[in-house]
């Protein structure tokens, strides 16, 4: 008798903008207390697994060569977490990645392709795993994995992977301004730890203020509340991006904050009109590579239909 193989399995996750992102102390394990109001947007990538003889990763769409496509890949790493969860030894698995989302641009492209693999191999495997205990996977793998797993808008603690959803019924429209390069993680973090130690860099205050805005849906109170205590650290890295904040408050938009650890920055706007005006305008004013617009909250890794390993990468949406 022919054993039926499973067919491939697509799942498309959202990136993540850090609405409030107050830094505290470095632990013993090298990560840093945090309090942050996670919000998951529109912009996202795509992941389809496959059952293959031929195990391994292929990447397409942006930044696709910035991408590594070995075992350092964390969509590859959620693979062999998993498996080592389930006791599955050697999987034969294909991961194909269709990237909308910036590498390295502080919007946790890599968390979401390793939280999209959970939730796609928990179809293509049969596994009965709910979310929180693929949370619990998700974590070993980083600290923004686990809000991929869930979306919306959430308050994440402790490295950023404790999770509480915070009430957002609202839709906020967003203008992204993507960098030429990326900027990396602990680097920003390090910047930070030095300009610490040599002065007093400006801090957020505490997230509560936010939290209400969200609730109360009103862009121009949530415009004059964004914070990252980051920002700092990854302007003083690229100091350029003092001139792309300005330029998305110039082009109209009510504010704009470097997302996590940038160099991405993200702007606000009144509505989805006015996001395109801001879009358009950013565009043409010569200080990032390329600008999108986007909408959240929405929800984290789900399924979508019409499984098809090569599908073509979804169209950019505004180019500088
Ligand atoms: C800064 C944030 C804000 O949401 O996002 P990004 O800008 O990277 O997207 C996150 O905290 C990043 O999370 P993630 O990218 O998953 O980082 P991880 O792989 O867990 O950690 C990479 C490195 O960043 C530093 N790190 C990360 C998280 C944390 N709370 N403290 C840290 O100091 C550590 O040096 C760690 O070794
Ligand atoms: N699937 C992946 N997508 C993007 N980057 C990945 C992936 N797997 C590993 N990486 C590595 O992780 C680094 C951080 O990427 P990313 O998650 O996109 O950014 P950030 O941590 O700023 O949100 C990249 O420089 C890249 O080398």
């Amino acid at each position: 008798m022919l054993a039926v193989v499973p067919p491939p399995v697509t799942v498309r996750v959202p990136s993540k903008i850090n609405l409030h992102l107050s830094v505290g102390d470095l632990r013993g394990d090298g990560f840093h207390e945090l309090t942050t109001v996670f919000h998951a947007l529109s912009l996202s990538d795509e992941v389809t697994v496959a059952l293959a003889e031929e195990p391994g990763v292929e990447v397409y769409g942006e930044g696709e060569d910035a991408v590594p496509t070995g075992t350092d890949n964390l969509a590859w790493r959620a693979v062999e977490a998993l498996a080592a969860h389930v006791d599955k030894p050697e999987p034969k698995v294909r991961v194909v990645l269709r990237k909308g989302i910036p590498v390295a641009g502080g919007m946790a492209g890599g968390s979401a392709d390793a939280a999209a693999t959970l939730v796609a191999l928990t179809s293509l495997w049969k596994l009965d795993l709910g979310r929180d205990e693929l949370a619990e996977v998700a974590a070993q793998l980083g600290s923004d994995v686990p809000f991929a797993l869930y979306g919306g808008t959430a308050l994440g603690t402790g490295r950023g992977e404790q999770l509480v959803p915070v009430l957002s019924r609202h839709t906020f429209h967003w203008v992204l301004a993507f960098d030429h390069r990326g900027l990396s993680t602990p680097q920003v973090f390090n910047e930070l730890d030095r300009l610490r130690e040599n002065g007093d860099p400006p801090r957020v205050g505490s997230h509560a203020p936010v939290v209400e805005a969200l609730a109360s849906g009103d862009p121009r109170q949530l415009a004059l509340l964004l914070g990252n205590d980051l920002q700092a650290a990854a302007v003083s890295l690229r100091p350029g991006l003092r001139r792309t904040l300005r330029a998305g408050v110039n082009a109209g938009a009510l504010a704009g904050t470097v997302s996590g650890s940038g160099p991405t920055c993200a702007f606000l706007c009144e509505d989805g009109e006015s996001a395109l005006e801001v879009a358009a305008e950013l565009a043409g004013a010569g200080v990032c590579r390329t600008v999108r617009v986007a909408h959240g909250p929405v929800p984290g890794a789900r399924f979508v239909g019409g499984d098809d390993l090569h599908r073509p990468t979804p169209p950019p949406q505004v180019h500088a």
